[in-house]
């Protein structure tokens, strides 16, 4: 057996300047990727950015050209038996006896592991209990992908990956499945998830890695990533024509507030309590009431958009 228990120490996964090509397109170039354990990362990128590739690389079903993948401290390829008993692997649809009953099919996966988790409590917290005889292929799309998210994770794995977890499923299911990784996390599991969705890997992930051509173009926590260089936005409404020369010299140097329609008004930049504050002392010094007074964070999709110069699918 390998290094298994020396594995403990290493990082869930680790990708050293990784690259894949398909013939003469390079969907992975160069990736550097650390996951830690116990953390939940999320690759982002748009579609072709490379994800699935990264993702199959650590499980093993795809040699990388070059660069190294350690998943548990372990080769996926050469250590496969190891490495597979100790993921987690959420797979499309693939694998199901289409006539087999989700509940049966549930416990099968768990049979294979020496300390399973209780398929029942399992089904329960994906909102499956009502589907246990169902055969699998009259369960719905939502209800098929949420069972091969109970597999992937019913044998207790150290770590999981999830290629999209919730992509088609309902809101309430949504929030069953992040609930889940929560959980997991919680325990001491590691997740790496791909998604297009924005809000759940704002709200599931520890670290963010954007990935575009294969590369990364910005990676760090959601709030690092939202506010790094960000331009902040803070609108209000008053009189039209006033004479913003006095604010202007009242806020710190680099900012211009301006008039963008009559009696609308836009101080553009890192707009801190002490900016707010200015504003609204400089109001009350010329004795106007600001109204519809609103600051906008920078979202994740605008940073998004402005490194990958594309939309997320939604
Ligand atoms: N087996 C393959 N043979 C040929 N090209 C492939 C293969 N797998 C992936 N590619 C190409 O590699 C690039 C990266 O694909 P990948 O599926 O990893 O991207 P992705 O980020 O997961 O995209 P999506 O969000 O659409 O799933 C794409 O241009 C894709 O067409």
């Amino acid at each position: 057996m390998t290094s298994g228990a020396s594995g403990a120490t290493q990082p869930a996964v680790r990708l050293d300047g990784v690259t894949k090509a398909f013939g003469s397109i390079t969907a992975v170039d160069g990736l550097e990727l650390v996951l830690e354990r116990a953390k939940v990362l999320a690759l982002l990128g748009p579609n072709g950015a490379g994800k699935t590739t990264t993702v199959e690389m650590c499980e093993g079903f795809v040699r990388p050209d070059t660069g190294s993948v350690q998943v548990l401290g372990l080769d996926p390829i050469a250590d496969s038996a190891e490495v597979r008993s100790r993921i987690g692997v959420m797979l499309q649809g693939g694998g199901a006896y289409p006539g087999s009953r989700a509940g049966e099919m549930l416990q099968l996966v768990a049979s294979y592991s020496a300390n399973p988790l209780d398929p029942d409590w399992l089904l329960r917290t994906l909102g499956l209990q009502d589907a246990t005889k169902t055969p699998y292929r009259r369960l719905s799309g939502g209800q098929q992908q949420r069972l091969s998210l109970a597999c992937a994770l019913v044998g207790r794995p150290e770590l999981v990956f999830l290629d999209e977890p919730t992509a088609g499923l309902d809101a309430q299911a949504r929030l069953m499945v992040w609930d889940l990784i929560e959980s997991l996390r919680r325990d001491g599991v590691s997740v790496l998830l791909t998604t297009h969705l924005m809000d759940e890997a704002e709200q599931l992930a520890d670290e963010l890695v954007i990935i575009d051509h294969g590369k990364i173009v910005a990676s760090g926590t959601p709030s690092e990533l939202t506010t790094r260089g960000a331009e902040g936005q803070l609108h209000f409404s008053a009189p039209p024509n006033l004479d913003l020369s006095l604010l202007q010299t009242a806020l710190p140097e680099g900012f211009s507030p301006r008039e963008t329609t009559p009696g609308s008004y836009l101080v553009e930049g890192d707009i801190d309590p002490q900016v707010l504050a200015t504003v609204t002392a400089w109001c009350a010094r010329i004795g106007v009431l600001a109204t519809d007074l609103r600051v906008d964070q920078r979202r994740l999709e605008d940073v998004f958009l402005d490194l990958t110069g594309r939309e997320l699918r939604g």
